[in-house]
């Protein structure tokens, strides 16, 4: 095969034939969301390898309402007769509140049967396009200028006829959208006279606006040039109160998002896009996307995403094209952090975070007043998963990546053990030698399987799994206290039939507990580290008990208890230490 050495020297240098001095939109921030259309069901539709049907297309509509659009292009209506059968499906369907929009090209037939789609609509948008470029101009159409600027021109006065201006058709509210195709790719003043002239064509007023949709039809350059390009036609169109300009941004460079972000700021009311970027190629400008990034902005986009699951089976259901697991917001692995230090920082993010969250809960019922919302300022996750239907449970994920909090975050949220550090080092190591056995990631239940299995912490009815392990566990104890304070801990524990009775003196009941130990099994139980937490918020919750024992001249080892009675889990968590180093062979019994 030969190539060309440089394959660049195939293409030239886009140039706007714009000379913007005095541009404003790299001073300004968004700070409302846009007027939205959703294109799905025409844009989207007409690139899918199968289109929709009209039970799918029906799916989707519904969903879109539900979501909050409030403009939605529903079909091609001249294209096949499942988009005119749709279109009228949308006419009887469609909520009073959302306006149905249709789309159709400069060519008479095609306009009419567009407009007998929509009859008896209450609001309807048509929308006609024309491409407007050089290189359109020259290869589809062989049109000069000023043919082009006739034919849409009196399309436009066309669209007039048959809606607003007969009388036949006043129960539709009528609203009217031009595309001057590849607009980003047009000679900005050519593409404003093509406007002006259709403008003067359909006369619109500041209570119903015409909506100037100005596509990037194929990106041709970065963001901030399509931002010029609009922030020049916002200028210089003229009535701009009765204009709506519309944004229509491709993907082809995959800057789609921010071509639309950009172009807000250069004075845009309305974006049109797909749900995920579908569309033509590289698809739409993402909406998804683009609304979620307004929330983080602390913008109500006025789009509904919270119930992400739903909208992500339809879209996936009817396009037939799986979401990518990356894909902002919606993606399967978007809010889920595999690697250590990712992990570690989103664990102290949500600690932090609920010590607020209970902090101003607490000055609110001191108060009086309402509770405040805690600001999201949470590493690695620029929004709340729980805004888009994500549980805080599957934010953490465990594969041989992840460091030693993956693994204590799911023990947390699963069990309410809050492992200590050193707990959470030792508990790590076992995760990563089974990631690194199973090549793969381990999922909840079989990371707090492992954890119940290493620390012996099942419940007293579990007979069967202890005999199976061959574990000891406590039967009962009391104490007394002796002279001088100390407490000595009478006890029976057993194992498999056996039962043993215990005594030892000690300082508290746990080393008391430890010293009946070491006098049974003829060696010392050094407890080198003790932590303990309630579980649960009620006056009758456990207690979870934590202890570093060293068994003889043995490795310390972790142990875990958990009981209603704190005594217990300290007695639990030794027996569970015990029981490990029985598991090691560090103790042999007869
Ligand atoms: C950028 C966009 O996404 S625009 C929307 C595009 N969407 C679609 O095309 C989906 C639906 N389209 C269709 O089903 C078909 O194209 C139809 C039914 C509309 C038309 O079918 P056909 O009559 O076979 O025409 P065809 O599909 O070949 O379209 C090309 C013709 O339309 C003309 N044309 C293309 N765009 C326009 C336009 N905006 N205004 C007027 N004529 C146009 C072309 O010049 C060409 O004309 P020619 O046949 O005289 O050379
Ligand atoms: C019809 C227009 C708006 C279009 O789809 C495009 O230019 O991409």
């Amino acid at each position: 095969m030969t190539m060309l050495k440089d394959p660049s020297l195939k293409y030239k240098k886009f140039d706007p034939k714009l000379n913007l001095k005095t541009r404003q939109w790299p001073l300004r921030t968004l700070d409302k969301p846009p007027r939205w259309l959703s294109t799905d069901l025409r844009d989207g539709n007409q690139s899918l390898p199968d289109p929709m049907t009209v039970e799918e297309k029906q799916i989707y509509f519904k969903k879109l309402v539900e979501i909050g659009f409030k403009e939605i292009e529903v079909a091609f209506p001249s294209a096949s007769q499942i988009d005119f059968d749709f279109t009228r499906w949308c006419v009887q369907n469609a909520p009073s509140d959302v306006a149905i929009q249709v789309l159709a090209p400069c060519r008479p037939q095609f306009i009419k049967r567009t407009i007998d789609a929509l009859k008896g609509a209450k609001k309807a948008i048509v929308h006609i396009y024309m491409a407007t470029s050089e290189c359109f101009r020259d290869i589809v159409f062989n049109l000069s200028k000023e043919e082009t600027k006739k034919q849409a021109t009196e399309c436009t006065r066309y669209v007039r006829t048959l809606t607003k201006d007969d009388p036949n058709m006043h129960e539709t509210e009528w609203m009217f959208e031009f595309s001057p195709e590849t607009f980003s790719d047009t000679d900005p003043d050519y593409a404003i006279e093509v406007c002006e002239s259709v403008k003067a064509a359909w006369n619109p007023s500041i209570r119903n606006p015409i909506i100037f949709n100005l596509p990037a039809t194929v990106e041709m350059s970065t963001p901030n040039v399509y931002a010029d390009q609009i922030e020049n036609f916002c200028n210089k169109i003229s009535e701009r109160k009765k204009v709506c300009i519309s944004l229509h941004p491709h993907n082809d460079r995959g800057c789609a998002v921010a071509a639309a972000e950009l172009a807000q700021l250069a004075g845009a009311d309305r974006v049109e896009g797909c749900l995920f970027g579908n569309g033509e190629r590289t698809g739409n400008v993402d909406l998804v996307t683009l609304a979620l990034n307004l929330y983080t902005q602390g913008i109500n986009p006025h789009l509904d995403f919270s119930d992400m699951k739903s909208v992500i089976d339809v879209v996936e259901k009817c396009n037939k094209i799986p979401i990518h697991p990356r894909a902002p917001y919606g993606g399967q692995l978007v809010v889920c952090a595999f690697s250590g230090s990712h992990q570690d920082a989103i664990k102290k993010g949500f600690k932090k975070h609920e010590q607020k969250k209970r902090k101003l809960a607490f000055e609110a019922e001191s108060s009086g007043k309402k509770c405040r919302i805690v600001d999201w300022k949470m590493p690695y996750l620029p929004l709340d998963p729980r805004d888009i239907g994500r549980t805080y449970e599957a934010i953490i994920r465990v594969n041989s990546q992840s460091g030693k909090r993956g693994a204590s975050w799911i023990i947390l949220r699963n069990l309410e053990l809050d492992l200590p550090r050193g707990l959470q080092i030792e508990f790590s190591k076992v995760v990563q030698r089974e990631t690194e056995a199973k090549t793969r990631e381990l999922k909840t239940s079989e990371i707090v399987g492992l954890f119940e299995t290493k620390y012996i912490i099942f419940p007293e009815n579990t007979v069967i799994k202890l005999e199976k392990v061959n574990a000891f566990r406590l039967v009962d104890y009391h104490s007394d206290t002796k002279k001088g304070g100390k407490r000595e801990i009478h006890s029976i524990i057993k194992n498999n039939n056996k039962e043993i009775k215990l005594n030892g003196v000690g300082n508290g009941p746990i080393s008391a507990f430890a010293n009946s130990l070491a006098a049974y099994f003829n060696r010392d139980f050094d407890v080198v580290n003790y932590h303990e937490h309630s579980l649960g918020k009620d006056s009758d919750s456990q207690a979870a008990s934590y202890i570093n024992c060293r068994i003889g001249s043995n490795p310390p080892l972790w142990g875990v208890g958990i009981h209603e009675d704190v005594n217990v889990a300290g007695f639990n968590a030794l027996i569970s230490c015990l029981n490990q180093s029985v598991r090691a062979n560090f103790i042999h019994l007869n």
